[in-house]
């Protein structure tokens, strides 16, 4: 069955297109990276499933439910963590998910969802509008996970987390991938979502502009290969002329005499041969496979 299903969704504000002609599946049980710079779209996408907004065309489900006209039903199976939450005045962490399960009907144990969220027995009888971003962002996960929910929906689930508290989000997302949910949250930290996740999407001003796996990607780019080279010196206009070979996607100067070139494996002994031509000495090269990253940066024309 598939978990989510977008049909030509689009949304635009007065002039601006927020979401174009948006079509993407998600199979039951995928872990699902949604990437893309500031201002592409994700949020909206994430909040036309959830129904605080309204496609202007085309529709979406999720387990076959309508977002809309369904949108009850499609919630039922839906933990959430939001952009933009806010916690309650005047109420413990504790009484958050005390909340969040008698709204959900759930017979979850508050206290081992805490534990899991990493937040301690003492901060859970304080009030929850006192905790720092980090511990809020613990508690709303909390609460996303009651009722053990079928897919789990997560804006940016790692801001304001600590290194220590991405890498236990980290750890949840499989864990609760595991036990049969399907994960689709959008995120800027790319080293994440590399580590986690089955297939990625790639918005662009509104658009859909790749869908696949991390491999699927560095295929669809010619392989993908990252040429790390250091030269004894740089030449005027080397880096303008390794651009222009043929299957050369990228090319930087990272720090001084040192080339990062993104290619296909076919371009990488043209690239040689051409700082050879203009006097360049290769000091040392090696290939790395491209990352996330690096993709990102060519499908976009954009860092995160
Ligand atoms: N309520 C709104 N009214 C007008 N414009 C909006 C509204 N919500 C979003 N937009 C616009 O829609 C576009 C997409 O915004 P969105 O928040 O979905 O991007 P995002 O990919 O989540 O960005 P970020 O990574 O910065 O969180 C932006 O141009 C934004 O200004």
């Amino acid at each position: 069955m598939t978990a989510i299903e977008a049909n030509e969704v689009s949304k635009r504000y007065g002039t601006v297109v927020a979401l174009d002609r948006v079509d993407l599946t998600v199979a039951e049980g995928e872990i699902f990276g949604f990437l893309g710079p500031n201002g592409a779209g994700k949020s909206t996408f994430i909040n036309v499933l959830l129904d605080f907004v309204s496609p202007s065309d085309g529709s979406v489900e999720i387990f076959g439910h309508d977002c809309h006209a369904e949108g009850v039903a499609a919630r039922k199976r839906i933990g959430v963590l939001p952009e933009g939450y806010s916690v309650f005045e005047r109420r413990t962490g504790r009484q958050h998910l005390e909340y969040a399960i008698r709204s959900k009907e759930a017979d979850d144990d508050p206290a081992e969802i805490l534990d899991r969220v990493g937040l301690d027995p003492t901060d859970a009888e304080r009030e929850a509008s006192d905790y720092s971003k980090g511990m809020a962002q613990r508690l709303v996960l909390g609460m996303a996970l009651v009722g053990e929910p079928d897919l789990l929906l997560l804006d940016e689930p790692t801001t304001g987390l600590d290194p220590n508290g991405a890498a236990e989000m980290r750890d949840i997302i499989r864990e609760e991938n595991e036990r049969g949910a399907t994960v689709f949250f959008s995120s800027h930290i790319l080293e994440q979502v590399e580590a986690v996740c089955d297939r990625v999407g790639i918005l662009q001003g509104g658009e859909l502009v790749a869908v696949d796996t991390i491999e699927g990607l560095r295929e669809s780019l010619g392989g993908g290969t990252k040429l790390v080279i250091t030269v004894d010196h740089m030449a005027n206009g080397t880096l303008a002329s390794v651009r222009e070979i043929q299957g050369v996607e990228t090319a930087v100067e990272r720090e001084e005499s040192t080339l990062e070139v993104t290619c296909t494996n076919d371009a990488k002994m043209d690239i040689l041969v051409e700082l050879h031509d203009a006097g360049v000495d290769v000091v040392n090269f090696r290939t790395e496979e491209a990352s996330l990253e690096d993709m990102f940066i060519e499908y976009t024309g954009t860092g995160r």
